[in-house]
């Protein structure tokens, strides 16, 4: 049989920064088109998963895949874009444009220093098209607002063409009416593009409004489905339904409450 190609294929991994593991035998298979999220109280290992899968940790125990390929010779890097939790806003006086900002998510293929050319010009003016920001490509980036500048980084991420967009935490500091607008540029980007997406948030009740599959994770996988799997079980939604956050702060760190 042909089994389907995963994007991402973690097997059994365990990571300790210090003495206690932070992720204990975690296993997940993304498969191409999934649009992922990825939940879990502070501090439950999110984004260690992410830089594991991303290559910038190597694990204890356990490997990780990326497109078929064991990630420690992974070399595509430009099929996988990535918005950092750390993406952080530029201030008013940043002195680079949005266009500029866009291109350095080109800078691997183009070269640093070397000039833009007419090519790479029309794929940083496509991808500020698709996020909607088009029309701001002159404006220093520190006079936008959080929203907009969340946009020119997905736009940054998006210039290389990926085929797997990680996000990790997006939405901080985003109002309401743009997250919901850049949730809806997200499910468009995997409805239409079949781009797959693993999208770490807090903001849960959102969030599962959007995703394809839901991850739980505190240190060890506490479950991976379906939305609809996920929205019908009553102790995953109570756990996670709601607030990750308030139940952080409710829970000893690292246990999950009952
Ligand atoms: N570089 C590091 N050195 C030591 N411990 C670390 C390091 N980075 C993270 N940790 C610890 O590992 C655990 C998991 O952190 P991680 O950032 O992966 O969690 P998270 O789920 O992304 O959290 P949050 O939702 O708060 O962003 C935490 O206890 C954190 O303090």
């Amino acid at each position: 049989m042909d089994q389907q190609k995963s994007v991402i294929d973690i097997q059994h991994i365990t990571y300790r920064y210090e003495r206690p593991p932070v992720l204990d035998d975690v296993s997940l298979t993304v498969k191409p088109g999934t649009f992922l999220g990825l939940v879990g109280p502070n501090g439950s290992g999110k984004s260690t998963l992410i830089r594991l899968i991303l290559g910038l940790l190597k694990p204890q125990i356990g490997s990780v895949r990326l497109f078929d390929t064991d990630v420690r010779k992974f070399s595509n890097w430009e099929k996988v874009g990535y918005v950092s939790q750390k993406a952080n806003r530029f201030n008013a006086g940043f002195p680079a444009t949005v266009f500029e900002v866009v291109s350095m998510g080109l800078f691997g293929p183009v070269g640093l220093f070397r000039f833009l050319g007419k090519k790479e010009r029309a794929r940083i003016y496509k991808a500020l098209d698709t996020v909607g920001m088009k029309s701001y490509a002159k404006q220093p980036i520190g006079r936008l607002s959080g929203g907009q500048q969340q946009r020119v980084f997905i736009a940054r991420a998006l210039v290389s063409n990926p085929e797997l967009l990680i996000l990790d935490e997006p939405t901080v500091g985003v109002d309401a009416n743009a997250a919901r607008h850049f949730y809806d540029l997200l499910a468009e980007f995997n409805r239409e593009h079949g781009l797959t997406l693993i999208l770490v948030s807090h903001d849960v009740g959102t969030m599962t409004r959007y995703v394809s599959d839901v991850a739980c994770l505190n240190q060890r996988l506490h479950f991976h489905g379906s939305r609809s799997e996920f929205e019908e079980n009553p102790d995953f939604t109570a756990l996670y339904g709601h607030d990750v956050q308030r139940i952080v702060h409710e829970h000893e760190h690292g246990e999950i409450a009952q």
